[in-house]
């Protein structure tokens, strides 16, 4: 760069200010005239603009230190010394003008909270999308601040207070008070029977999570008895003023069967029968974490299709009571609960890290070791959103009856005990695999196979998912079950260990 690049052309300063403008504005705003033509050696403007588009540099930074010579005239490397005299005789507006550009862009940091910047997906340097809250056209109330860490007042306080006072807290931005909102539902037929699915916003994340729930009895006319009908708080709820039956309706906050002849919108106020007996099981409940391989292409390196499938047949089992009195008939039910899908790909690492773990694993390393070797935790789930959508479905709070889950895994138990939902009892998931290796185990010493035995069974049992009614097995299953019990703690009995 010449050493004095000056501006003493005001009209090339314009034509660079308005093209730093058109650069630097959040929305591109094209230029009212052509660019006076420079011949510069290197147009500092343009090298500056360059830099901006690394990897590292925010635009509105160059000013403060990348160009120093921009600002003072005396940064090295920017003032010819030769010139030097120790007194400038010159007058002041003699001097070359200083270039002070104030971008009108907000800091990167603002930037990036207001989900107006995309941030950088340090793993494969591809742009993602910041994660936000969903906003659309839902009516969240505004996020509430629980306990701020630290406030600016607690700082200054503390500071004065001398270095003999407790630690203050880092300054971080207190979380929102979790919120979630079912902003849709809808009837779903399966080869398990009718499921209603919930599609949930909330203000943490930017998924869409769902809730599958389980209860036909809604449809029935006269129930045999009165037994609560899991319905969403937030989709029952009114809205807005304005908003009509038809609205109500569209977005699935209607009760019954909907169909031509039966369009009745729910109403907040609806009474809920409390349980009266004893008999009634509590819900059976599963959280499931989205896994597309085991879910959509049928993979068999993992039982997450199978346990999907399994999840819905079990709680579509319809209940039998025992009989009240000795000349009493039995009664039977239709099955509740509901199946939480949390959208938390590969535990939480997203299907990019989960397929690179594949290929780990396929170099001899297990599920947990692939994810630590990808700087990933073991599991990086959470399952507050989860205990949200439970509560908003009236399902495991302390005034209910609590709710059975079905899950080998001890983290979900601890952690939704931790959010206050209410766990009756701990269902297990054994693999069907496994189960039908017991079950040829029990028949006769030298069963075959058990994966003969499962394609000959089921190959044709219907059900949700690529795998539907049929079990998942082979090589890759076993490794990853056998991890899930002797690294993650599962509540299974490995099939060697069993008698
Ligand atoms: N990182 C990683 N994730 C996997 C792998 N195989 C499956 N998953 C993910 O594991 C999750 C499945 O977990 P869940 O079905 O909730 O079951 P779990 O927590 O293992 O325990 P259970 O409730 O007992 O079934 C899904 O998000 C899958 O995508 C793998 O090899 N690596």
């Amino acid at each position: 760069m010449p050493a004095h690049h000056a501006y003493s052309d005001p009209e090339g300063l314009c034509a660079d200010l308005a093209l730093l403008d058109m650069l630097t504005a959040p929305t591109f705003i094209p230029a009212k005239s052509t660019f006076k033509r420079r011949d510069a050696d290197l147009d500092p403007l343009l090298l500056a603009t360059a830099a901006a588009y690394g990897p590292h540099v925010t635009r509105n930074h160059y000013a403060h230190d990348f160009f120093p010579a921009v600002s003072d005239p005396r940064a090295e490397g920017a003032y010819d010394w030769t010139q030097w005299r120790p007194s400038d005789s010159r007058p002041q507006q003699e001097r070359r003008p200083r270039l002070k550009y104030v971008s009108r862009q907000a800091p990167r940091s603002q930037r990036i909270r207001e989900g107006k910047l995309v941030d950088e997906d340090k793993e494969n340097g591809q742009a993602k999308e910041v994660a936000g809250p969903l906003r659309c056209t839902d009516n969240l109330p505004l996020p509430r601040p629980k306990s701020p860490v630290a406030t600016l007042s607690q700082h200054a306080t503390q500071s004065q207070a001398g270095a003999s006072s407790a630690p203050v807290p880092p300054l971080l931005e207190p979380k929102p008070e979790l919120e979630v909102k079912c902003m849709a539902r809808t009837r779903v037929p399966t080869p398990h029977g009718p499921v209603f699915l919930h599609l949930y916003h909330n203000n943490r994340d930017n998924k869409e999570h769902l809730a599958i729930v389980i209860d036909p009895a809604q449809y029935l006319e006269d129930s045999p008895l009165s037994i609560p009908s899991i319905r969403s708080r937030s989709l029952d709820a009114v809205w807005s003023e304005n908003e009509t039956e038809m609205d109500r309706i569209t977005r699935g906050a209607y009760v019954g069967r909907l169909s031509q002849s039966s369009q009745i919108p729910s109403c907040p106020s609806d009474p809920q029968p409390t349980i009266t007996t004893d008999s009634i099981p509590s819900p059976l409940v599963r959280i499931h974490s989205e896994c597309f391989t085991g879910e959509t292409i049928g993979s068999m390196r993992c039982d997450c299709g199978e346990q999907l499938d399994e999840a819905i047949r079990l709680i579509s089992q319809p209940i039998t009571l025992p009989a009240s009195s000795p000349c009493a008939e039995p009664v039977t039910i239709p099955g509740r609960g509901a199946v939480i899908y949390l959208r938390q790909e590969g535990r939480g690492i997203g299907l990019l890290s989960k397929i690179r773990a594949y290929n780990l694993q396929d170099l001899g390393h297990d599920t947990v070791t692939a994810n630590l070797m990808l700087g990933h935790g073991a599991d990086e789930r959470g399952y507050e959103i989860a205990a949200a959508i439970l509560r908003d479905l009236g399902l495991g709070s302390d005034v209910a009856q609590g709710v059975r889950l079905l899950t080998n895994n001890p983290d979900k138990v601890q952690a939704l005990e931790k959010e206050g939902i209410r766990i009756v009892e701990r269902v297990p998931m054994v693999p069907r695999s496994w189960q039908h290796k017991q079950h040829q185990h029990d028949l006769h010493q030298d069963a075959p196979k058990y994966e003969v035995a499962i394609a000959q069974d089921e190959e044709k049992l219907p059900g949700a998912t690529m795998i539907g009614g049929g079990a998942v097995y082979g090589e890759d299953l076993d490794k990853y079950l056998r991890t899930k019990v002797l690294r993650m703690g599962h509540m299974l009995p490995l099939m060697d260990e069993s008698p």
